[in-house]
């Protein structure tokens, strides 16, 4: 079997384990290759008796990982990180009730009222590689970037997972997840679907082998793969793309896309599954709340603890090589998308923007994304 395949069938059904792991509320164990190990929960999973589990399984008190961003939206920025990184930061929890600690993470609740000393931050090592990835595996399932975390000591790990029936997966894994994932897809499924603005369009499903999210390609027409192809790489939203949201562009900017398309010699749209700038449906949904209280989208997505744009386009830049083109008219107003696209090897020869007006709700929407993305105008 070549390598990147048997990686494939470790890390991906690994991996997607914990996931399902950490969103129904268990423990995990995450560990490396040097024996270094720690067991982690979700903090939004994490009821007072889930803690209390944790703390009873561990036989130690869990620190609490949050991103920097979320530190500095909860107005901690100025103390000492003991983790010297600039994405996670660790909190012990100093016997805070587990109700005060979900407040810590969840932007939607008031923090300000918990007591929060510098002393709360940690004294004691907290491995940093484990800590990152316990943070990325909350990411990647979608929950909110906080998890409760307590080191093992040596040699503990496997004794714990035993007794208790508890998941173990490889940091490295989590960290390799979203790229094994992009190189293993494969088209899995493919049909004739005609629409009312392009009649002559096939959907292509891609799905890496060993399990992982489905990302689809819109063949529209039928291109030339000898010359560049009008593409547009669109990230789903579910709020604008189905239910004709007005607090967005992207209901306009996909059907706008697939019309274009069909009335100029064809084109690939590629659904990507990365709701909400790849923070998933409810944290986008967390994230409108929080601008309904004056954030714009950008700052949103910080005080939520993620970054204000968290999609990758490797899988984009796959699908399309394995539909026979490199080379691409890329419908766009995102320079970032354009700059992914070509360190990913697929040559954009030409970048079209892809402007419609504000719908009298949009506006400042447009406007941030001109402003704090770079986005054309
Ligand atoms: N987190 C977050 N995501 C949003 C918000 N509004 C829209 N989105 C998501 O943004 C993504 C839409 O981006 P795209 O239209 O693909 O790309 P873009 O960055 O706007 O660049 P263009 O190619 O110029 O359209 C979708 O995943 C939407 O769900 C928001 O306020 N917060
Ligand atoms: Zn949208």
């Amino acid at each position: 079997m070549p390598a990147l395949e048997e990686n494939a069938a470790r890390i991906l059904p690994a991996v997607e384990r914990a996931i399902a792991e950490l969103r129904r509320g268990a423990a995990v164990i995450i560990r490396r290759p040097d024996g270094q190990a720690a067991l982690i929960q979700a903090s939004e999973t994490a009821s007072t008796e889930i803690h209390n589990n944790l703390k009873h399984i561990a036989q130690a008190e869990p620190c609490l990982l949050l991103t920097a961003r979320r530190a500095a939206a909860i107005g901690i920025k100025e103390a000492k990180p003991l983790i010297t990184t600039t994405e996670v930061i660790a909190f012990a929890l100093d016997g805070m009730s587990s109700e005060a600690v979900s407040y810590l993470a969840d932007p939607v609740h008031d923090p300000l009222g918990i007591n929060l000393r510098h002393d709360n931050f940690l004294t004691t090592d907290v491995p940093e590689i484990l800590a990152r990835s316990s943070v990325l595996l909350t990411k990647l399932a979608c929950l909110l970037p906080a998890a409760l975390f307590v080191s093992l000591p040596d040699g503990a790990a496997e004794d714990l997972s035993k007794a208790h029936n508890l998941l173990t997966v490889n940091a490295d894994d989590i960290t390799g997840y979203r790229s094994t994932a992009a190189y293993s897809l494969k088209k899995v499924a493919s049909a004739q679907i005609p629409l009312d603005t392009a009649e002559n369009t096939t959907v292509v499903a891609f799905r890496p082998k060993d399990g992982g999210v489905e990302h689809l390609a819109l063949v529209i027409g039928d291109p030339d793969p000898k010359l560049p192809v009008l593409v547009r790489l669109h990230s789903e939203c579910f709020t604008g793309d189905l239910l004709g949201s007005l607090r967005c562009d992207c209901g306009d900017q996909l059907r706008g896309a697939i019309k274009l398309m069909n009335e100029n010699g064809g084109g690939i749209l590629l659904y990507l599954s990365q709701e909400g700038r790849g923070i998933g449906l409810v944290n986008k949904l967390r994230a409108y709340e929080l601008q309904d209280r004056g954030a714009d989208t950008s700052d949103a997505n910080e005080l939520v603890g993620f970054d204000p744009d968290e999609r990758i386009y490797v899988p984009a830049a796959e699908m399309l090589r394995q539909l026979g083109f490199d080379d691409v008219r890329l419908l766009t107003n995102n320079p970032e998308k354009v700059s992914a696209l070509i360190q990913c090897g697929i040559d954009v020869s030409q970048t079209v923007p892809h402007h419609f007006p504000s719908n009298g709700h949009n506006e400042f929407y447009l406007q941030t994304k001109a402003t704090r993305f770079g986005h054309t105008l």
